[in-house]
């Protein structure tokens, strides 16, 4: 089948040579916190102010004009458009190059767990599109209620977001390529196990990951070498 149906999962590696920090590397996200203490709705009950200042810090980085897509992620949105089966990018990152890699295939994107760039209200559930900075008495633009804004984002012991559509185009998918992840975190982790056999399976990463193992076939590098040589 010469254009099988296609899912893309990426990861943070991507948008490391962007300048966004990734999660586990040498001065990674984590670093700086214990995952439970930020990226946990037990932690924003604790201490939405710390939550609100790991977001906001990671928000306003979106907003530096030296932050941009990379040749990896246009690679990719090269590839989307132009593939002429069903094709799916899920990608596991927050933050917005994609979106602004591939702004007329949206359809074809599926950010899993969530945007730093939307909010959602905990007492009206309104999402809305998000700039600035964040703080516990921030009005929510549609009920005005004070302290119930949350970032628009899946944190850990939370469902991901379309995991119905992930779930159905897994089912039909037979070629998988996993950019930039580390596969420790799961659903996401768990894909190729559920494809092997059924489909082509290759990782594009900086260094084996995690389940490096399981996939048909690995070339590792930094992502805006690898994933253009193997797009174009
Ligand atoms: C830690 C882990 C063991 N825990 C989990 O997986 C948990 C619990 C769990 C569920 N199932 C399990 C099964 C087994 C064990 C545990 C679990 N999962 C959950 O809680 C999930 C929710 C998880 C989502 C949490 N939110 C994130 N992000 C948003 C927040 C935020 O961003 O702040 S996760 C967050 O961490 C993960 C980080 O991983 P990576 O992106 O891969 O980044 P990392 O730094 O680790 O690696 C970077 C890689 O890039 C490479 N690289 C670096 N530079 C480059 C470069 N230049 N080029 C190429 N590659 C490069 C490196 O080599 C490296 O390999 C991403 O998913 C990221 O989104 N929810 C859930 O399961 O709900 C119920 C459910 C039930 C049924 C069906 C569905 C759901």
């Amino acid at each position: 089948m010469a254009n099988p149906p296609l899912i893309i999962l990426t990861g943070a590696g991507i948008s490391a040579e962007s300048g966004l920090a990734t999660f586990r590397g040498h001065g990674g996200l984590w670093a700086g916190h214990k995952v439970e203490d930020v990226a946990t709705p037990q932690a924003f009950a604790r201490d939405p102010e710390m939550v609100h200042g790991f977001y906001n810090a990671r928000r306003a980085q979106l907003r530096d004009p030296a932050v941009q897509p990379n040749p990896a992620h246009h690679a990719l949105a090269r590839l989307v458009a132009a593939w002429p089966a069903p094709a799916l990018l899920v990608t596991q990152n927050v933050d917005d190059l994609h979106h602004r890699a591939m702004p007329d295939q949206l359809d074809r994107l599926l950010p899993m767990h969530g945007s730093l760039r939307r909010i959602r209200c905990t007492r009206c559930s309104q999402v809305a599109d998000w700039e600035d900075d964040l703080a516990t008495d921030t009005p929510c633009p549609g009920c005005g209620n004070t302290g119930g804004l949350r970032p628009d984002i899946v944190w850990f012991g939370e469902m991901p977001m379309g995991m119905d559509r992930i779930e159905a185009a897994l089912e039909q998918c037979r070629l998988f390529l996993s950019i930039g992840t580390s596969g420790l975190v799961y659903p996401a982790a768990g894909f190729v196990a559920a494809l092997s056999g059924v489909a082509r399976t290759v990782e594009l990463n900086l260094e084996p990951s995690a389940g490096s193992h399981l996939f048909d076939e690995a070339h590792h590098g930094p992502a805006t070498e690898v994933v253009p040589r193997f797009v174009d």
